[in-house]
């Protein structure tokens, strides 16, 4: 049976300044070859002008409507970091950020939501659970880079309450509100602020973050809380296509996205989901899964970090980097295997955020209706043969060519 490879270069795609996008100017011979392989297209991930979250985003490349089964990105990234989520918890994604200001927590202004992008949380995720008391059960781990995920274990809990993080630097933590007026709403945003004030004292006065001061580093003194979210239920994907799935991804959302949907995740050595990572084993591990599993999704994280970090010649760079590494996929035999190259939404440099505007999307396989993009960027693509398709469309085009698609009719 025919394979299917899907990369996804996360927040690939961008807003041109002056003309130029980081994807347009990078020196990127292998992904040229891969648009001139193919057909190629611009893509809506989840439909033209709603900005895709990576969770909702990816949801639906996997042909997931994350209207239907998106329960926020909390149980996602719980997922991600290993925790096992029952019916009744409540999760959250979780920043390790920074605030300064006197008073309590509530008082304090965010002044970085990465704390620096620190990278090592362990000793303070340990500290963090040693101390803190809650009047439930609670899970709290990290995930890759600054962030973590946290999760509230028991009966009598909602997911109806606001985020903490403000998602903004200069603005105050914001207080947990309950959304609705049930007992179990009120209830968990106490319990949700009791973790951040108690998590705060912790956090502030450790000794880590005490010699992060002194070396001029920004202190990871506060835990940042949004998407609460309960237990997703949603098709396991081989129940759903028939096909293994395997995901190669550094962070932990995304293998989030793999473990809710049943999937396998590979593990390699230094994928930390940032610039840094081990790009070359990915690719590895992401071409033998091919031999194992009917449908691989390999993910590559910094475009997206470098996007949001407003660093366009990193985000440049980082792209000539991995068009190095890919290097080895040019040589799969495409025949047997369907390889869609893309991203999961843009985030450009200008807008440090994600943003609705279409990626481009490559598609290589033997008999597509080859186009004549030569460029893989945000320019050219709308010219291929795909046109503008949505992202669950990509999953459906991959299993037509991989001859898996069912006749719909006699
Ligand atoms: O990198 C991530 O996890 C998200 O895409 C952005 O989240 P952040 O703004 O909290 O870093
Ligand atoms: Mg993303």
């Amino acid at each position: 049976m025919k394979k299917i490879l899907m990369v996804i270069v996360d927040g690939l795609a961008d807003r041109p300044i002056d003309g130029k996008t980081p994807l347009s100017v990078a020196n990127k011979p292998n992904m040229d070859k891969i648009a001139a392989m193919g057909i190629n297209g611009i893509m809506d991930t989840i439909a033209p002008g709603i900005r895709p979250g990576s969770d909702t985003g990816h949801l639906a490349l996997l042909g997931y409507d994350p209207y239907k089964y998106y329960s926020g990105r909390g149980p996602i990234e719980a997922a991600g970091a290993g925790i096992n989520i029952k019916p009744g918890d409540v999760a959250f994604r979780v920043n390790f950020g920074t605030v300064e200001g006197e008073g309590s927590i509530f008082d304090k202004v965010v002044v970085d939501r990465r704390a620096g992008r620190i990278s090592d949380t362990d000793e303070l995720v340990k500290a963090v659970c040693e101390g803190v008391r809650l009047d439930v059960e609670y899970i709290f781990r990290r995930g890759s880079g600054h962030r973590g995920a946290l999760v509230l274990k028991g009966e009598g809990l909602s997911d109806k309450i606001s985020d903490t993080d403000p998602h903004e630097i200069g603005a105050k933590v914001w207080r947990c509100k309950p959304l609705d007026d049930s007992e179990e709403a009120k209830r968990t945003a106490e319990i949700v602020n009791s973790f951040m004030e108690q998590s705060h004292r912790i956090l502030d006065s450790h000794p880590l973050n005490v010699e992060r001061a002194k070396k001029g580093l920004l202190k990871a003194n506060v835990l940042l809380l949004r998407g609460a979210g309960m237990c997703p239920h949603i098709p396991p994907f081989e129940e759903k296509y028939g096909m293994k799935l395997a995901v190669v991804a550094g962070t932990t959302l995304i293998k989030g996205v793999g473990r809710i949907v049943k999937g396998d995740i590979i593990e390699v050595e230094g994928a930390t989901g940032n610039k840094y990572t081990n790009l070359d084993g990915k690719i590895k591990a992401a071409i033998e899964a091919l031999n194992t599993h009917d449908f691989v999704l390999l993910h590559i994280k910094a475009t997206d970090e470098l996007g949001h970090d407003g660093d366009f010649d990193g985000k440049r760079e980082f792209i000539e980097k991995l068009d190095k590494a890919i290097e080895p996929l040019l040589s799969l035999d495409f025949s047997k295997v369907c390889m869609i190259f893309t991203a999961d939404h843009s985030t450009p440099v200008m807008a440090k955020e994600h943003t609705a505007d279409p990626v481009p999307i490559a598609i290589v396989h033997e008999g597509v209706r080859v186009d004549e993009v030569t460029t893989f960027s945000e320019f050219e693509a709308y010219k291929g043969g795909l046109c503008r398709i949505r992202g669950r469309d990509a999953i459906n085009i991959a299993l037509d060519l991989t001859d898996r698609a069912k006749k719909f009719g006699a």
